[in-house]
Parts: structure tokens; sequence; C-alpha cells
């Protein structure tokens, strides 16, 4: 903890909206509601001081400011001035925070009533460069000034609840009245060895079983090419010139780019052309008869068994799919699963609460890769169909792609991936602890990444997610009209795509009460 935090002391500071700043034991300095405060409320504007990367590199992050600034949009690193660099951190936050660009502030609104004492928090994001006193978001002051004590000891409710303050706050209500505990209940992997592997069965979800990659003679699937046949072998190579500089070949790579150009018959040879529906003119100097269609496998050929049965149609190449040994999960990493989980169910509650469908999705942070990105649905707010959970989430990691902060310097704060609107959200730029090299999917979105969401992903989600090669992806509700990860269809597991992601579904959550408020109609899409 960096040293103002030992202040015992706080100063006398009430702002207009009720905000005052008092101490609390291991956390220093913090923002409290000195009456009550409802949702929805813009609690503080903070302006920004905004310093320029190296010289923040040089200077300020050898000093005290290290503990207050994070990674503005620009790559700038900035301080809130203002109560805005003393909120303390919470994994259940009440006040959720937006950047403005134009303004260079930052605005701080309440997502839920706020009684007299309790603390406000905001949500710093998974990697604490501290250890966090995290009682939630409703503990209330224990040390502050004496004229804060006073002021507190006649709260009545700060009444000693028997467990310091602390009860309650790990099942803490939220804005819909429904509990976290009801959808999920109690992390059943808080207690052991962090790096026990689990047997799959002992996972909090179930995963989906894909079927064999085996293909049918009945089941290869097949499109309609022209070919032209070549009966004398020294016409092979003038023909293939020609192919080549009519750019009948490049063209026609999409479709036919997995087979084989030429397939041998004795000493004739046929010439793959095109898949277009016009048979493609060609040149009588080449002297070779009219083309025709012959029906050719639509994709490579994944397994050797298949690749007998593709090329007997056509020669076709041989791409085995690469198999990675599956992943052991441990106990810490279920741990991270039910706190991801338990995130996701939190922040769809307050979606709903603020009118957006509940539907909320996270990809949480990999040391030392990637920081976390979550996004709720908005096709409410922006009256956009497309605007999904899942659209929005790989936005939001092509976008930090796209930015690759250059640098981030230890114990800046991570932007969160709170529940914040989602435009919010684009003005946020996240740091992690070290310069965080792009080591994996660069090239695709999600590489090496598992996402969370509440509910099974829609078909045009799951494709997504496919084409942004995500590692797994795990959902509490499982769609059984719409979804694209086992209700309707199952995207990752169709003949001929090449990329295939693993599926878990939430064990537990069926028919608790908590996932009454996360219910959606049958027919949409996610
Ligand atoms: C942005 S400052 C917040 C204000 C700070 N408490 C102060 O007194 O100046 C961030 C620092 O507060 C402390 N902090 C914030 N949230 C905390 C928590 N939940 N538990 C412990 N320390 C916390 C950490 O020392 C962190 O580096």
């Amino acid at each position: 903890m960096n040293d103002s935090t030992k202040q015992p002391q706080a100063p006398n500071h009430l702002n207009s909206t009720g905000c005052a700043i008092r101490c609390t034991p291991g956390k220093g300095r913090g923002v409290y509601a000195a009456r009550d405060i409802p949702a929805q409320t813009v609690v503080e504007i903070s302006p920004v001081l905004l310093f320029d990367q190296q010289e923040y590199a040089e200077h300020g992050r050898h000093t005290l400011l290290d503990h207050y600034t994070f990674v503005w949009k620009d790559g700038r690193m900035a301080l809130a001035l203002g109560l805005g660099s003393l909120f303390n951190h919470s994994s259940a936050p009440n006040v959720s925070y937006t950047l403005d660009t134009a303004t260079e502030s930052i605005c701080y609104t309440t997502s839920r009533s706020i009684q007299p004492g309790e603390e406000l928090c905001i949500f710093y994001g998974h990697k604490l460069w501290f250890e966090p006193v995290d009682v939630g978001a409703a503990v209330r002051n224990a040390v502050s000034n004496e004229e804060d004590d006073k002021a507190l000891a006649d709260d009545e409710a700060l009444a000693d609840d028997g467990f310091g303050g602390l009860a309650g706050l790990a099942v803490e209500e939220n804005a819909m009245g429904a509990k976290d505990e009801d959808v999920l209940g109690p992390c059943p992997y808080d207690e052991g060895d962090s790096d026990e592997v689990l047997e799959d069965e002992d996972l909090p979800f179930t995963w989906l079983k894909p079927p064999p990659e085996e293909e049918e003679p009945g089941s290869v699937r097949t499109i309609q090419a022209w070919v032209v046949d070549i009966p004398d072998p020294r016409r092979t190579g003038r023909a293939l010139k020609w192919l080549k500089d009519s750019k009948l070949e490049s063209a026609s790579e999409a479709a036919l780019g997995h087979l084989k150009r030429i397939r041998k018959h004795g000493p004739t040879s046929a010439l793959l052309l095109t898949a277009g529906p016009v048979a493609p003119t060609i040149p009588a100097d080449l002297e070779l008869s009219a083309p025709y269609t012959v029906s050719v496998p639509a994709s490579a050929a994944l397994t050797p068994p298949s690749l007998a049965l593709k090329t007997a149609l056509w020669p076709t190449n041989y791409t085995p799919r690469k198999k990675d040994a599956p992943e052991k999960w441990t106990r810490g990493r279920a741990r991270g699963a039910w706190e991801a989980m338990r995130y996701v169910v939190r922040g769809a509650r307050e979606a709903k609460g603020e009118g957006e469908l509940p539907i909320f999705a996270h990809i949480p942070a990999v040391e030392g890769e990637t920081p976390a990105f979550s996004a709720r649905d908005t096709r409410h707010r922006t009256s956009h169909p497309l605007r999904h959970a899942v659209i929005d989430v790989i936005r939001q990691v092509a976008e930090y792609r796209a930015e690759a902060p250059s640098s981030a310097s230890a114990g800046t704060i991570d932007i969160p991936a709170t529940t914040t609107e989602l435009e919010a959200k684009d003005e946020q730029t996240s740091a992690t602890t070290d310069t965080p090299e792009i080591k994996n999917g660069q090239d695709y979105l999600l590489t090496g990444l598992t996402l969370f969401i509440t509910h099974e992903p829609c078909i045009m989600c799951s494709m997504a997610l496919l084409h942004s090669r995500v590692k797994e992806v795990i959902y509490l509700l499982p769609m059984h009209a719409t979804g694209g990860c086992g209700g309707a269809a199952c995207l990752p597991w169709l003949q001929g795509v090449n990329h295939r992601f693993r599926i878990g579904r939430w064990k537990e959550a069926k028919g608790e009460r908590g996932t009454e408020v996360l219910k959606l109609n049958e027919g949409l899409d996610v």
C-alpha cells in the first residue's frame, strides 16, 4: 500500500452530492456517502491531468503518483483530480465511471442507491497491485477522523452486525432485489489447493462433447466446379500459365484453394478451372475441349480417412487440425471461472436495471498478455439490432489490439471491465502491470481467450467467436431455439470450419430463483 493510505486522518471534505473523504484500515482514504444517494446520481466529475508516456516513465512512475494513474485512451497517463483519485476498489462496485476525452474528465455515477456511511467504490480491474481489503461496497467506515466517527456513530445504519460490518457483503443485494448466490450459490472452490488439477466432472460447467471429425461417404460436402481435360501432358504447362495469367486461378482461390489444380487419369489429366456458374472461355490456341462440371469437396481433409474419401472425388489438400492436449483445469482456475460468472450475472442484472436486456459477456484478463474486457447487450439503447454483448466485447478487443498500448506502469489502475455503458468502454484503455506485449492473437482477436456469458451466444455471435478464434465459451443459460453453441446449432462443430472452440455449459443455474431475472424470450438471439 502507498504511504498516503497509512494516514490515520482524513481531510474534512464534503462535496455537493454528499460524498465525504474518510479512512478505512488497510485502504487509506476513500469516498463515503454522508447521506442517502439515489441510484444513477452523478456524484463526481473529475478533470484529469495527462502526462506523456515518456515523462511518466522517467518520473511519475517512480513516485506516489503511480498508485493513482491509469492509461488514457490516447496512451497518455492520466491522473484524476478532485475525488476521482480517492475511490477505492471493490469487486462489487457501486459506482461506475465514464471517461470523456472531449472534456478530459471522468464522470462517476452510482449504479445503485447508496446509504449514509457506505463507501463508494469503483472496480479497478482484475489485476491489482495491492492486496485488496475487498469487503464489497456496503461496508461501513471503521476508522475516521473524530468528527466522522461521531457522525457515523449517530448513524443507525452503522449498527454492528456481529461480523464487523462485513456480513452480507459477499452476497450483495443488487438493484434487482436478487442475490448473487441465488444464481450460482457459494463458490465451492474457495477452500483447497489452487494448483490441484480437477477432473472434468468436478468443474462448475460441463464441456459439450464434439462429434468425431470423421466424414462418412454420404456426408462429404461438395460443390460444382468447372474442369477441362488435357489429353496431352505437354499442354499442361501452357494451360496452367493461362489459368494464372487470366486471373481465374486467384479468383477461384477462396472456393477451390483446398484442392489440387490437376487430377491425373492415366495419360490424360484434368485441370480445375473455376467454381462459378458460368463456364470459363478457354482460348482456342490451347487446343482443349469444352469444360464440364464435376462435384469436388467443399473443404480440405482433416483426417486420413476423409482425405481418401475426398481425393476419390478430386485431389484434396490434407490439413489436419492442430490438436492441443486439452488444458488441465485447476481449482484456482475453477475459482476464477466462478468469479467470472458471478461478475457476468451481476453485470446482466445491472443492465436489466437500466432497461437493457440482461445479457453480459466477459473475457477475463490473461496475465502479461491482455486485460479484461466486458460488454453488455445494448441493442435497446442504441436501437441497433446487432449490438449483442459478444459483438461488442469482440469489438473492444479489436480496439485494444489496434491501439496496442505501448507501455503501462506497475501499479497503474486497470481500467475495469465494469458494466459501464458501452461508449464509456470505448473510451477506456486497460492498463496491465507490465507492458502488454501482444503475444497471441495478433491476427485472430480472441486466440487463447475464454469468454464467459450469461446466455448461449446466437448463431451470428457464435460465428463471430469462431472467426475470432476464441479458445473457450462458457455460458450460464442455454438458448435452445437460437443458440449457436449447442442450442439451435453448434457452429464450431460444423464440418469444414477451420477452428473449433470448447463450449462449457454451467451446471447449476437452471431453475434457480435468481435466474428469473435473466430470463429471455426463447426466440431471442443473444
Ligand atoms: C487510487 S488510490 C485510492 C485512494 C487511496 N486509498 C488513498 O488513500 O489515497 C489507490 C490505492 O488505494 C489503495 N486501495 C484501493 N482500494 C483498495 C482496497 N480495496 N483494499 C486495499 N487498498 C486499496 C491501494 O493502496 C491503491 O494503491
